[in-house]
């Protein structure tokens, strides 16, 4: 199985009391182990709800979406969540990290939620921290943190299960451009090494240069760049 996700045909409306927004028509992409792609498109468009549907968080009005080659469709939303936690990991644009943890504790969180041990989900969270250069900041709370230590660490958080894919949600929206730089080089980076795809939605033209793949969401369709 070389596609890590996979949507066919994908259609997805909201409903405003009576009226029918409809957001995706008749969408669909694959996005193989170890590729980048990254969606443009103005604000509005579709891209949080494209990345909600490839995620199984929302369940398309039409359409197949496919997690590793398992059709999410066919499976309860437990085991969608199994799966999203054993083959996905989530950058947001805001960090979402629990104020009270510890920045190793919250980097840990996604392993003690699939049952590992504490020591040993700190020993993995101890790991990935240290491999992206932030093992100084192991005891800190992240309001004790800089706005792109803060998106690190969530990189950290969103790696530790090793997913096979990360999705990012406008991952660099809040930086200045230095660390808007240096956040998108990490997940290149750990893209590469890991294997982990990388689907990255933004407003941010320039991350086209270093993807794979780019693509406009526009009208509910995707339009490839490259
Ligand atoms: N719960 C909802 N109910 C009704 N309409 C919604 C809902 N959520 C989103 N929409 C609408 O669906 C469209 C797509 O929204 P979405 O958040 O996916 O866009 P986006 O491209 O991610 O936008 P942005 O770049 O501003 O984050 C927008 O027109 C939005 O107003």
């Amino acid at each position: 199985m070389n596609k890590i996700i996979e949507c066919n045909n994908l259609s997805y409306s909201y409903f405003d009391g009576k009226k029918e927004i409809p957001v995706l028509n008749n969408l669909s992409l694959s996005i193989k182990k170890g590729e980048s792609i990254v969606i443009l498109g103005q604000s509005g468009c579709g891209k949080s709800t494209l990345l909600n549907l490839l995620a199984g968080i929302d369940k398309p009005t039409q359409g197949e979406v496919l997690i590793n080659g398992n059709n999410i469709g066919l499976l309860n939303e437990n085991d969608t969540t199994l799966l999203r936690g054993k083959y996905l990991g989530f950058v947001y644009q805001f960090h979402h990290l629990l104020n009270d943890f510890s920045v190793l504790d919250n980097v840990a969180i996604p392993e003690r939620i699939q049952g590992k041990n504490q020591q040993s989900a700190q020993t993995n969270a101890k790991k990935i921290l240290s491999r992206i250069g932030l093992e100084h900041l192991l005891k800190r709370l992240p309001s004790e943190l800089s706005g792109g230590e803060r998106q690190r660490v969530a990189i950290a958080r969103a790696l530790i299960t090793n997913p096979g894919c990360i999705l990012a949600d406008e991952p660099t929206g809040n930086l200045d451009v230095k660390n808007a730089h240096e956040v998108l080089n990490l997940m290149l980076t750990l893209n590469h090494a890991q294997n982990c795809a990388l689907i990255i939605v933004t407003h941010d033209e320039k991350i086209v240069a270093k993807m794979d793949k780019a693509f406009v969401l526009n009208h509910g369709v995707l339009i490839p760049l490259i």
